[in-house]
């Protein structure tokens, strides 16, 4: 295994097959009804095709791209440029704004996944600067902080890029979330409100090549934890998502100009299990660097995340007790931040009802 850390190694369950399942990928759907000259409201006659094919992607994937859907590709493309600038800079540049232990924003490669280390390199900002997080984990502690992003030196275009994207991929992700509450009929703004005072952030994904690849991952398998994620993948791909039939790993074939959209757990409490968050991880390969740039769509810390009113009742019972946002996502970041030996918190512990199979 040659210089290669034992940290990177995963279980041999874990361990990615080389040879990639490509067949019957997730599905893809054209946005390009929404963004016509006319725009239409997203409740009218339509959309409802759309709204059916997103919310069929949703039960059956809880993964889905969309093509045409209005952000620009040279603002993606002129980020991705600057990250990859970013990530050439000499480790000694990139440890200037390095996140630690006060700040979870900037730098970093040494991230667990379920306590195995990942094979890349990030960089975190998030969308509302500051953004406010609990100051503790400890459940009755009411204090905030906020927190700051922290912008490199160089490339000295990195901030006004990744600030421009950001406003872009908001778009989008608003569009979306009001496309899965109609699909769950529920009106369009239902769900809008939580991310008032958003916790999204963007992360920029590199993976180096890796000697190992059969051996270690990117990310291992992993859940998203907010509501949604909007990600964009470069063409040397390396994506897998666990299909929901039989649980088998799917490679997620790089589409040009694509959003590989999922739902995270916390869609997955509010619609009552109705959409499921689903396991993915990605593969790394042993020539070529890859880039991708996922947005987490995540509501206000404050957020009680419960299954909604409108979708239980006494023949559908709700299957979670309440939880609040900022402290799960507080706990999460924490455990993947450093080698603990305890499991990451998952929505699974909020389960009141056990799942039928
Ligand atoms: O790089 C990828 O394709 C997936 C990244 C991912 O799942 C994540 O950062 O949560
Ligand atoms: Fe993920």
């Amino acid at each position: 295994m040659g210089e290669v850390d034992a940290a990177f190694i995963q279980a041999t369950e874990h361990r990615p097959k080389l040879a990639v399942v490509e067949a019957d990928g997730i599905p893809l759907i054209d946005l390009s009804i929404l963004n016509s000259p006319d725009s239409p409201e997203p409740n009218t006659t339509v959309v409802r095709p759309l709204i059916t094919e997103i919310g069929e992607a949703c039960k059956n994937w809880g993964f889905f791209q969309v093509i045409n859907h209005g952000v620009p590709f040279k603002r993606r493309k002129s980020l991705e440029i600057a990250a990859r600038k970013f990530f050439a800079l000499w480790k000694e540049e990139k440890e200037k704004v390095r996140r630690d232990e006060v700040n979870p924003l900037g730098y970093y490669d040494t991230e667990h996944t379920k306590n195995v280390r990942d094979w890349k390199e990030v960089f975190d900002f998030t969308i509302q600067n500051p953004t406010l997080l609990p100051a503790s984990l400890e459940p009755d502690d009411k204090e905030v902080r906020e927190c700051i992003n922290q912008w490199p030196e160089n490339p000295p275009e990195l901030r006004e890029e990744c600030e421009h994207y950001a406003e872009e991929v908001q778009k989008l992700a608003y569009k979306l979330l009001e496309l899965i509450s109609l699909s769950l009929d529920l009106p369009a703004n239902r769900l809008s409100g939580f991310f008032k005072d958003q916790t999204s952030f963007i992360r920029l994904n590199h993976y180096p090549p890796c000697p190992v690849p059969h051996l270690a991952l990117g990310v291992g398998r992993h859940k998203d934890a907010g509501a949604l994620t909007i990600l964009a993948q470069d063409d040397v791909g390396g994506l897998e998502v666990k299909r929901k039939t039989d649980g088998e790993w799917i490679r997620v074939k790089p589409t040009h100009d694509a959003y590989i959209i999922n739902v995270g757990d916390i869609i997955q409490v509010w619609s009552n299990d109705r959409y499921e968050s689903v396991e993915h991880r990605a593969a790394v390969n042993c020539k070529k660097d890859r880039i991708s740039i996922p947005f987490f769509f995540n509501p206000a810390h404050y957020t009680n995340v419960k299954p909604l009113e409108e979708l239980t009742d006494d023949q559908n019972l709700a299957k979670y007790k309440p939880y609040n946002w900022g402290k799960f996502f507080a706990t999460r970041k924490r455990s993947n931040f450093q080698k603990l030996n305890v499991e990451n918190i998952q929505i699974s512990h909020f389960r009141l009802l056990e799942k039928s199979v």
